[in-house]
């Protein structure tokens, strides 16, 4: 029977087929799968450049193309008769020896190029690769078919030409070779080509199968129509990851906890999802995919029934939010269900308790100072470092600031009441007991979870960390951590290290979500600089890109409110009556006001519209950000004024413009920002 690999242009090009038409080629892949009488079989393309292409007749007038080399079959695309043909001739196929991937390149469009490379290289004796000889670059893997060409390159500019025309493996050794690396730093940039680890053994060039295997990101072998289900079916998130991601989430046990860090539309979730089922499908027990909020939470669990399509594996993982895991394990030690203490209790209790200081700052002290370090008596409170305080506090004051916080805890223990940090310090006190009860018959409930996968790990607290730290084993592949520094949205500030996970951390560098042109503008939104938290130290956004192109962001100014909501409304019907569906369509803005008379002005279109913190882990093809104004974003409410702590509102101020760079950062395509009057100031100019 066949082995067939299904590249990632054919499910889309079959999605573009109408039917019949589709529902008879999958039918008939089906068939040719299977190996059953009448399957349809590979016939030679006459004038082909590699004798290997074949097409595969699917359906009435459409052709599949494959690569085939004894019984595996390389299934590319799906096309009328004619294209299908054409397309057989037009293409070159090759196994890269340095990775061992495959490669497949237009030669038709390369040799477009090549009057053009020719005129120039008869204007002048310099050539980009003269230093290089040809050992080094077949070293490299550069196919020795496309060398001809690359000798004739003269400039920087004649490469970058070529990059949509050479396959990746092929250009990007050569790019590090034209910035002036050497022949190990364009290996580097080999290596970040890899998706699975080199295995030790030469590349055999001819072994397409084994090539195909090493390039999950270009094609996934199917063996049972319910594979092929899955492939033609799921998104293609859920098959074909980006060599980095995939190296990720599919690698074999790590020995230490990971962190995975990257900047917006970098695919940090998609790796978590991936490598939650990769820790499934091993079955080494419960896995928990944890992120930081309900609402994320079930857009994780909705993704992962796209993934998962395996019920086993599907149920061997929960997903949920750290302050749901906090309040069932309080709740199944205390056998009832904690009564939660709300904002406004908080803020009167901290007026009452004659702290010395504003109620935001007391709240700020025991959460960012006191929970996050767990610190119990006032002599541990008086020694403890207060790192991100800007006030300091002597011994008089920390002592009037430990009686504030002992008569509010006192206060909501007489009320049986909890906030939410304390549910997750008591939580993992109760997972931490090693003990459990000696006289009892039951052993103690420790560490529900054989691994842990965290989502959007910037925004959380050190105690919930703790918690999380406390409901695993310290075992390989304990805790796997994916989180951007940049994109935080809360307070917490804090390194991985310090609440005892002892992290291995690497990056990912792509954004496969924003164009070039709403990254940079971001960017410069964001600030750029660097970003503390998670990692030990800062992390810069320094080679943070993108691969693809498009409009820059619109940013409109308007003279009043009404008129800015008159924009927003004949911009997002323009989108609509663009064909984009309305639930492709974000809308944010700073305040609940805001968001009201936005959702007002856009009634009926069907179109969901949210606050700034909404738009957090979210994706739209089309953004409009509306109420950029100055006073606005930032928020003044949410500003410490800087006579009382200068550095808790230079805190605020990033807290701020993170918010902003969150939710300009969730478009696939477009980004539409609108101001009344002075812009924000963290708009970029
Ligand atoms: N392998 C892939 N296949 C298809 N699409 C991808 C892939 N990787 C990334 N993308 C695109 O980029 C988007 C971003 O992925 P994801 O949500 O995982 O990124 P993220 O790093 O978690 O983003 P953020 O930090 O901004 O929330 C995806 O929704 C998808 O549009």
């Amino acid at each position: 029977m066949p082995r067939l690999a299904i590249s990632p242009e054919f499910p889309a090009e079959l999605g573009a087929l109408a039917q019949p038409a589709r529902r008879d080629v999958v039918v008939a892949v089906r068939r040719f799968m299977q190996g059953v009488a009448g399957a349809p079989h590979p016939e030679r393309i006459r004038g082909a450049g590699d004798p290997r292409v074949a097409t595969l007749r699917l359906a009435e007038g459409h052709r599949g193309v494959v690569v085939r080399q004894r019984d595996v079959h390389w299934l590319l695309t799906v096309l009328p008769d004619a294209e299908a043909w054409a397309y057989g001739r037009r293409h070159r196929f090759g196994v890269n020896t340095a990775l061992g991937v495959v490669e497949m390149w237009d030669a038709e469009a390369l040799g477009r190029a090549e009057p053009a490379l020719r005129r120039a290289a008869a204007a002048t004796s310099a050539r980009l690769f003269a230093d290089n000889c040809d050992t080094d670059l077949a070293e490299l893997g550069v196919d020795r078919r496309l060398l001809p060409l690359i000798r004739l390159i003269t400039d920087d500019l004649a490469l970058e030409a070529l990059e949509p025309l050479l396959p990746p493996t092929q250009y990007q050794p050569l790019a590090a070779l034209a910035r002036g690396e050497s022949l190990a730093g364009a290996w580097r940039e080999l290596d970040a080509c890899r998706a699975v680890p080199p295995d030790g053994r030469p590349v055999d060039p001819d072994d397409f199968a084994a090539a195909l295997l090493r390039s999950p990101d270009r094609a996934v072998f199917v063996g049972s129509p319910r594979e092929l289900n899955h492939v033609l079916d799921a998104p293609d998130w859920c098959v074909f990851l980006h060599p980095p991601q995939h190296r990720l989430a599919y690698h074999g046990p790590y020995e230490r906890p990971v962190l995975v860090t990257g900047g917006a539309g970098t695919g940090k979730t998609l790796v978590a999802l991936h490598r939650a089922v990769c820790l499934a499908r091993r079955g080494a027990g419960p896995v928990l995919l944890v992120t930081f909020s309900q609402k994320l939470s079930a857009d994780l669990s909705a993704r992962l029934d796209l993934l998962a399509e395996d019920e086993e594996v599907r149920e061997r993982i929960e997903v949920g939010n750290v302050d749901r895991l906090a309040h069932r394990v309080v709740s199944e030690a205390e056998g009832r269900a904690p009564a939660l203490a709300d904002s406004a209790d908080l803020v009167a209790l901290w007026e009452e308790s004659g702290g010395g200081r504003s109620p935001a700052f007391l709240l700020r002290e025991w959460e960012q100072v006191v929970l996050a370090q767990n610190l119990r008596t006032l002599e541990e409170y008086l020694a403890a470092p207060r790192p991100g305080r800007g006030v300091d506090l002597g011994p008089a004051e920390r002592e009037a600031v430990w009686r504030a916080v002992e008569h509010v805890t006192g206060r909501l223990r007489e009320r049986g009441k909890r906030t939410l940090l304390q549910l997750a310090a008591e939580a993992s006190l109760l997972l931490g007991r090693t003990t459990g009860d000696l006289l009892g018959d039951e052993e103690p409930s420790r560490e529900p979870y054989r691994h842990i996968v965290v989502d959007e790990a910037q925004d959380l607290h050190p105690a919930q960390w703790r918690l999380l730290r406390a409901a695993v084993p310290y075992a390989p592949d304990d805790l796997f951590i994916t989180g951007d520094p940049h994109q935080r949205v809360l307070d917490t500030r804090v390194p991985l290290g310090s609440v005892g996970i002892d992290a291995v951390t690497t990056r990912l560098r792509v954004s496969h979500r924003l164009p070039q042109e709403i990254l940079a503008w971001a960017v410069r939104l964001r600030g750029g600089g660097p970003a503390d938290g998670l990692v030990n130290g800062a992390q810069e956004m320094y080679g943070f890109r993108s691969p693809g192109h498009g409009p820059r962001p619109m940013v409109r100014a308007y003279d009043s409110p009404e008129e800015e909501l008159t924009g927003l409304a004949v911009q997002v019907r323009e989108w609509v009556r663009d064909g984009v569906p309305p639930r492709e369509i974000g809308v944010a803005a700073r305040t609940a006001g805001l968001v009201r008379d936005a959702r007002a002005a856009l009634r009926d279109l069907g179109v969901g519209v949210t606050t700034l913190h909404g738009m957090k882990g979210l994706e739209f093809r089309r953004v409009a950000v509306i109420g950029v104004t100055d006073g606005i974003v930032p928020a003044p409410g949410a500003l410490t004024p800087a006579a009382e702590d200068p550095a808790a509102r230079a805190h605020d101020l990033q807290r701020e413009r993170g918010l902003l760079y969150v939710a300009c950062t969730r478009a696939r395509e477009l980004l539409y920002v609108s101001h009344t009057g002075r812009a924000s100031p963290f708009l970029p100019t």
